[in-house]
């Protein structure tokens, strides 16, 4: 048979609405655009306007090469974290998830009709939580669904088999996913969503990952794959490499803290954020601050409370005035040495920054790649989630990361002097010196693997042929 051209080939990309998964998507929707393909992104429009707001490290042009679509859905409660639970555990975004499971099948269903009628074959890229977008490219002849992976490949290799040979080989510990949500999610992932048909039924599965990080693992699920004759695309990094020198050529919207950057003195700085969906109790804050203050090293700081499901109906003043007071006395004490953010932070390009020398993380698999894709080393801080294995991964397998706590101490606060110790071990210490070198020598990996020729890059050329074959 003839090979598609790429316009008669429509993507239709959803994915899953928190912040984590929104941008994964988009940077992959956006990567696939770059190379000719017809994108479609599809989602609440809320999520849409979310995505493209905080969206980093693509121009204005590129953005307007996707066509944005809204799967609307009813009202539904978008509370503030809960910051006296007793799970680190988002729960306040499930009345959101709930009516997107709920609601959005419809609108994404009459979109997939529309487009399998005016192309010769329709590409369906979903997010796991999003099955509902498997069944439905399921009903036309012409469409193809791919799951998208948004977590480390490692870890569908442990929930196949948590004693594989890798990981005993390795020396590491499976923690599954599954251990560190809450049992509504659990169930919600497993009842309502069928996340483990969801995986079943693709066609084959895009992963945002890298030889250069899991290429072992890569292999191993390849292969169990391949026994189904589902294809593996390890197109990973997601996230655009930027080069940190180019955060110097005035862009249009050039952040204010990278111009503080440009000020610091090259890998000098702590970089400390915790994702979009984790909150510090109030007793953690004070220990962390105290830890900063105490500590002497440049740093940047988001202290910011977790999303809500709708970003929108957030003030955006509730991190400070909670904390007003420590805040005021914390920046009179720091000024000059650290900048506090209690917005929402140019992460990427903070990352990419040559002045940036490492990361305070809750080792969410964005802030993972993002930090391993610049070389920066991580004090790792698992809230939950998939974070626990990804902390594991980054300490024991790749060995550019301290572990703070593990999670199982995930309600003792960690005091100052831990924090204040683990800092100067990764900063400044000769066992850290090791770890930073680890982080570097990664970095230039990983963007080999994304550059011309690298092996992500051709993954991303195999998988653009296979849907337009
Ligand atoms: O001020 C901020 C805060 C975050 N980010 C970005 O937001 C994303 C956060 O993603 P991630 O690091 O993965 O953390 P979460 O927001 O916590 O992501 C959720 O989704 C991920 C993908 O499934 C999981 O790996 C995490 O465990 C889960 O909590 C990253 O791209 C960051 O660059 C910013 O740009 N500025």
């Amino acid at each position: 048979m003839a090979g598609s051209s790429p316009e008669s080939v429509a993507v239709v990309s959803v994915p899953f609405p928190a912040q984590g998964h929104l941008n994964q998507l988009l940077h992959l929707s956006l990567q696939l655009a770059d190379r000719g393909l017809a994108v479609h992104y599809a989602a609440p429009a809320t999520h849409v306007r979310q995505a493209r707001e905080r969206l980093q490290g693509w121009d204005d042009k590129a953005i307007q090469s996707i066509q944005f679509h809204d799967l609307g859905i009813p009202a539904y409660v978008s509370p503030p974290p809960d910051l006296t639970a007793d799970t680190p555990f988002p729960s306040h975004f499930m009345p959101l998830w709930e009516t997107y499971s709920a609601e959005a099948r419809a609108p994404l269903s009459a979109l997939l009709d529309k487009l399998s009628a005016s192309h010769h074959r329709v590409v369906v890229v979903y997010d796991f939580l999003s099955s509902f977008a498997a069944e439905e490219a399921s009903r036309l002849p012409n469409i193809e669904a791919f799951g998208f992976h948004c977590t480390a490949v490692s870890s569908f290799v442990g929930r196949l088999d948590a004693g594989h040979r890798l990981l005993r080989e390795n020396d590491l510990h499976y923690l599954p996913t599954e251990v560190f949500v809450t049992k509504e999610f659990a169930d919600y992932a497993h009842n309502r969503v069928r996340m483990a048909q969801a995986i079943s039924s693709a066609a084959g599965i895009l992963a945002n990952t890298c030889r250069a990080l899991e290429g072992d693992f890569i292999d191993a699920v390849a292969e169990t794959l391949a026994a189904g004759r589902n294809k593996l695309f390890a197109v990973g990094p997601f996230n655009p490499v930027l080069d940190a020198s180019a955060s110097k050529q005035g862009r249009k919207r050039r952040h204010e803290y990278l111009d503080w950057l440009d000020k610091q003195p090259p890998a000098s700085v702590l970089y400390i954020s915790f994702g979009s969906m984790t909150s510090l109790r109030e007793e953690q804050v004070t220990e962390l601050a105290a830890a900063l203050g105490r500590s002497k090293q440049r740093f940047i700081w988001v202290l910011r409370d977790a999303d809500r499901g709708d970003i929108f109906t957030d003030s955006g003043g509730d991190t400070e005035s909670r904390h007003v007071k420590l805040l005021s006395e914390f920046r009179k004490q720091t000024e000059g040495t650290g900048l506090l953010i209690t917005g929402w932070a140019p992460q990427l390009e903070i990352l990419a920054h040559r002045a940036t020398a490492a990361f305070m993380s809750h080792c969410g698999w964005n802030s993972t790649m993002e930090s391993l894709s610049h070389g920066k080393p991580i004090l790792a801080w698992p809230m939950h989630s998939d974070q626990p294995w990804d902390a594991e991964l980054i300490c024991k397998y790749f060995k550019a990361g301290i572990l703070v706590r593990p999670w199982e101490k995930h309600d003792e606060v960690v005091p100052a002097t831990t924090i204040q110790e683990l800092i100067g071990k990764l900063l400044v210490s000769d066992e850290g010196s090791a770890l930073r070198q680890r982080a570097k020598e990664l970095g230039e990996a990983v963007r080999s693997s994304a550059a011309a020729g690298g092996p992500s890059r051709e993954e991303l050329e195999r998988f653009v042929a296979h849907v337009t074959r």
